[in-house]
């Protein structure tokens, strides 16, 4: 019998995950999606052609059942699922912060969950998904997770005890990457570009600034230095940087990011 599938919660990144495994070639009769507001649902199954479950028939009819809400919302839907769960059901939590642990707690005796922190660009084939298994979790549950995963992306497994700090680096990186895309192409307009030229610019410099990051196999003090010409230009845009303590301003910014996940683990509002 083939595995079925089931996303419950599907809002962002759990559509996002729903796509890539249609492109990565799942049938849609192998998947089946939960929403909480009928327009939702109907939305899902017209682009998607995927069958709209509850969260309980999800849980009878799923092998696999991939958890996309929002921690605040997870132990709801922890206690929605659990008296219909059985124990051998691989669950997948997407969810920021929530430790293993608590999926266990509040789900059958040994049920196998599976922790994982994709991110955004997984609607491109290039995400990262970042994997860790609970304590029930075997290597086959966490190979499962990866044929889900590896499709959309890169897949890498690291102790539970690393999540919240992937999720600072990873899970949130890319929106790091559009703020700075977006402060830079202010200044492109400050420097008298017009904004979709500047959008252009930017965009494609950090496409290739990624492309030799990913490629080279160089450090990327390396890749900068190759820029910083003597008394030029870039070296007195580095140092303008340094006076305004951006490379501070970024450990501090992922540091609150990996707490704000540390508060998540409860389920903190
Ligand atoms: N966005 C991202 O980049 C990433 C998010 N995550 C994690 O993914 C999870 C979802 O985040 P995101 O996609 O951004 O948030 P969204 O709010 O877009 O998605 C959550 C979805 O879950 C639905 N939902 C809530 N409760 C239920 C329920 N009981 N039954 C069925 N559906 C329900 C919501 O419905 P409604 O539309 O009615 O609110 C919503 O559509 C979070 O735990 C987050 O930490 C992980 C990695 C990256
Ligand atoms: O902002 C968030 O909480 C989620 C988790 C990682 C990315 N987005």
């Amino acid at each position: 019998m083939p595995q079925k599938v089931a996303v419950l919660g599907t809002g962002k990144i759990g559509e996002a995950l729903l796509s890539g495994m249609i492109r990565a070639g799942w049938s849609t009769a192998d998947l089946l999606i939960t929403a909480r507001r009928p327009e939702r649902a109907e939305a899902l199954h017209a682009r998607y052609g995927v069958e709209v479950v509850s969260n309980i028939e999800a849980a009878k009819n799923a092998d696999t059942l991939i958890l996309a809400v929002k921690p605040q919302d997870m132990t709801t839907l922890l206690e929605e699922l659990a008296p219909h769960l059985p124990a051998d059901r691989l669950v997948i939590s997407a969810a920021a912060g929530v430790p293993t642990a608590l999926f266990e707690e509040r789900l059958p005796a040994g049920t196998p969950v599976v922790r994982v922190m994709p991110n955004t660009p997984v609607l491109v084939d290039e995400g990262m998904s970042v994997i860790s298994g609970g304590s029930h979790a075997t290597e086959e549950h966490l190979l499962r997770t990866e044929e889900i995963f590896k499709p959309v992306g890169k897949t890498l497994r690291v102790p539970e005890t690393q999540q919240d700090a992937a999720t600072a680096l990873s899970g949130s990186g890319p929106a790091y990457f559009y703020f700075l895309v977006e402060a830079m192409t202010d200044a492109g307009i400050l420097l008298g570009l017009p904004r979709d030229k500047a959008h252009d610019l930017i965009v494609q410099a950090a496409i290739g600034a990624a492309v030799m990051l990913r490629d080279s196999g160089e450090h990327p003090v390396k890749l900068r230095e190759a820029v910083t010409s003597p008394a030029g230009t870039t070296i007195s845009a580095i140092r303008e940087l340094e006076r305004h303590g951006v490379r501070a301003a970024l450990i501090a910014a992922l540091e609150a990011a990996r707490d704000r996940s540390r508060e998540l683990a409860s389920g903190h509002a």
